[in-house]
């Protein structure tokens, strides 16, 4: 059985609510990074001997939050000791707007993921982009390369666009399997 693990950094808790609809979809562990950008000894240990990888943060000012950041930056102990190569990667972000340029912040996890000479997976998930498509369908915001998510501005953070925790789930489970056929 391969082993999922979702990190991700969360200021006000809507992407947390993301991460918990990807982990519920790959069955994975999940690890915050806290308010200073760090997570335990124990988090890195179990990133370490995981199979797969999934990076989430919300998208502040165009890309990931510093706390993100300080975060990814801290990997490169592990990126001079190739200690994460081949592992399986996916990512995700949420941010305010439809755009917002969140596009920005999954290429940054996904070049953390290539950095670290990873697998990533793409959505995996049709754009519902006809004129009947509303927020509640699945990838409404019509990405490909990781999971986009929204929660409006004046949303609380259980009000993410159901549409986007419906995608969550299925990128979740859909990073989990491939994982394990390659394990
Ligand atoms: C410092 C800051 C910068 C933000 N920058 C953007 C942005 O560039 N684009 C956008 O659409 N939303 C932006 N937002 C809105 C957040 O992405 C949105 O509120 C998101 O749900 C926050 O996630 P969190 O609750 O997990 O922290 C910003 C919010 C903050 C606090």
């Amino acid at each position: 059985m391969s082993k999922t693990v979702v990190i991700y950094h969360s200021g006000y808790g809507h992407t947390k609510t993301v991460a918990e609809h990807v982990a519920r979809g790959a069955d994975a562990q999940i690890i915050a990074i806290d308010a200073n950008g760090d997570i335990t000894e124990a988090d890195w240990a179990t990133l370490n001997a995981a199979d797969a990888i999934i990076l989430g943060a919300p998208t502040y000012m165009g890309n990931v939050s510093w706390q993100f950041k300080k975060f990814a930056d801290a990997t490169s102990k592990i990126w001079f000791t190739r200690g994460w190569q081949d592992k399986v990667f996916g990512g995700f972000t949420n941010s305010a707007s439809p755009n917002g340029d969140k596009q920005v912040a999954l290429i940054t996890l996904q070049t953390l993921a290539s950095q670290h000479g990873g697998i990533w997976v793409s959505l995996g998930v049709p754009p519902s982009n006809t004129k009947a498509a509303t927020s509640d369908d699945p990838n409404n915001l019509g990405g490909s390369v990781g999971l986009l998510a929204r929660s409006p501005a004046d949303a609380g953070a259980d009000e993410v666009h159901q549409g986007d925790l419906v995608t969550a789930e299925r990128y979740g489970k859909r990073v989990a399997e491939i994982a394990a056929r390659l394990k």
